[in-house]
């Protein structure tokens, strides 16, 4: 996993006061980082238009036009007058060069956006938003200093945003890259170091970034083994059954031993999961909620009081009978729209989903302070995973997703590793990243797949 922050500038002033060095010498090597991956990429001569602001951001710009200068064909465009102590001093540093200025924008064969970075305050004004409009006309290669302009330090998008294809970002990671707003605007990110080792910037954090080297299948180690030695799940299926059928269908899929559907009316299931009409003996999980509608309640919380480890899903989001499972061994995994009825159930927030898309980290936080136990799995373009103070981002899940019964696949995934044992938290961990990587092995186009497809590549990984 990767480091993630909230913020840096606590971080540059630490290199600045332990470390003895200075805002120019910070500012040189992310220019220099940005030269290094132009040069490394692309052939000498090509046209690299860098559009800046007044600030810091657009002194990185600045002083990357100094570094490409003479190699490249390098147009300096200054969007408004240098203004920052380090702007001011770029810039004479540029001009003495004879750096070229130019008063238009133009489809250059490069274009580095160094408008706004981490000090964007307030939302852009007209000239920002149309200066921005046209440089995502070009069809350019784009990179974006930092992070792309007009996405804000909560990941907010105002109006417009810069769409980069590439974001060359300084010192570490910030977690407000990855809300599902900013997700578009990205591209590929690559963190340049400040005059240190970028573990040496980094300090002590609880947020995290996750990589696919993180997930842990259910291999099996154990040579004298039976199906009881991994679990048996029992999946509540209620009147809309097919969710329950999907879910046991992918915990099978991902190495549980046994499955059972529990449902008091009969169902039509493979031959390899069976149906009981209560919960089994030797359950080791239960998962409940997708499809469940209209249950009884007695039953239910007679199944969520008990300490069995769950996962909680769909409809049960809307009761607040739910809350009856917070202090037990449990996963909930809700879409934003569940995530705001949830909120709303436990009296921590009364907000729009647009106002949670806005600010995701910062209601799972809350959410999370509340119920320090529960593992929270807040879906969405970028998912988030938290526990307590800790928070994990799994960033690899794709339109491709955008479907009917991938959260219930997800629900299967995640009650399969925690019948066969995983903690609730590794297991959301885990579950969530075969999802997103079962889905981006589905080579065949982004919008055919279905939730089978979805399980066999789940079946490959
Ligand atoms: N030690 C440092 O301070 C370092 C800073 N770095 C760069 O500095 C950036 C931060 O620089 P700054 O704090 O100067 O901030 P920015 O350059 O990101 O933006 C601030 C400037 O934009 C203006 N502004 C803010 N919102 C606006 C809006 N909506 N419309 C119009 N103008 C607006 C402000 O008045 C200010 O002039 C980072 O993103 C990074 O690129 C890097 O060089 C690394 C080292
Ligand atoms: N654009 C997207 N990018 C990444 N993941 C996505 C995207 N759209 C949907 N997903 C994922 O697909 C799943 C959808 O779940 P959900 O909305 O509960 O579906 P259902 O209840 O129909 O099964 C979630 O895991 C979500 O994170
Ligand atoms: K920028």
């Amino acid at each position: 996993m990767q480091k993630l922050f909230d913020e840096v500038n606590s971080l540059d002033k630490r290199c600045y006061e332990e470390f003895s060095l200075s805002e120019d010498i910070l500012m040189e090597h992310a220019a220099n980082g940005m030269c290094e991956y132009i040069q490394d990429n692309f052939e000498d001569k090509k046209s690299v238009l860098i559009v800046c602001g007044s600030g810091n951001n657009g002194a990185d710009g600045i002083a990357l036009a100094r570094l490409l200068y003479s190699k490249y064909n390098v147009s300096l465009y200054l969007a408004s007058k240098p203004k920052s102590d380090m702007a001011k001093l770029q810039y004479k540093r540029a001009k003495a060069l004879g750096v070229k200025e130019t008063n238009e924008v133009f489809e250059a064969d490069i274009i580095v956006d160094s408008l706004f970075g981490t000090g964007l305050n307030k939302e852009l004004k007209d000239d920002a938003i149309k200066l921005i409009d046209t440089l995502n006309e070009f069809e350019s290669f784009k990179i974006s200093c930092d992070i792309p302009s007009g996405v804000n330090n909560t990941g907010h998008v105002s109006t417009t945003a810069f769409y980069a294809d590439l974001t060359l970002t300084m010192g570490a990671l910030k977690t407000f890259l990855y809300t599902d707003n900013a997700k578009d605007y990205l591209g590929k990110v690559k963190v340049i170091n400040l005059g240190v080792q970028r573990d040496v910037y980094e300090v002590n954090t609880t947020k995290f970034l996750l990589q696919k080297k993180d997930i842990r299948l259910p291999h099996r180690k154990q040579k004298n083994s039976h199906k009881g030695t991994y679990g048996h799940l029992n999946v509540f299926a209620g009147c809309k059954k097919g969710a329950g059928i999907i879910a046991a269908k992918a915990a099978f899929g991902f190495g549980t031993g046994l499955v059972s559907v529990v449902c008091h009316e009969s169902l039509d299931l493979p031959y390899h999961i069976m149906q009981t009409h209560f919960l089994t003996k030797n359950c080791t999980a239960i998962a409940i909620g997708m499809g469940l509608g209209k249950y009884e309640t007695a039953e239910v919380r007679e199944i969520l009081r008990n300490d069995i480890p769950k996962i909680i899903d769909a409809d049960l989001f809307y009761d607040e009978i739910v809350i009856e499972s917070f202090e037990k061994d449990v996963v909930l995994t809700p879409h934003p729209k569940e995530f705001v009825s949830l909120l709303k159930i436990c009296n921590i927030a009364d907000i729009t989903i647009d106002e949670l898309q806005a600010d995701r980290f910062f209601y799972v936080e809350k959410f999370c302070k509340k119920y320090p136990k529960v593992v929270l799995l807040l879906k969405g373009a970028n998912v988030i995973i938290a526990q307590d103070e800790y928070i994990y981002v799994n960033r690899y899940g794709s339109a491709v997703l955008s479907k009917g019964g991938s959260g219930d696949v997800l629900a299967g995934l995640v009650a399969s590793l925690l019948a066969q044992n995983y903690t609730p938290l590794d297991a959301a961990i885990s579950a969530s990243l075969a999802h997103t990587l079962a889905a981006a092995n589905y080579k065949k186009n982004n919008y055919s797949l279905i939730p089978s497809d979805l399980v066999e590549e789940v079946r490959k990984l």
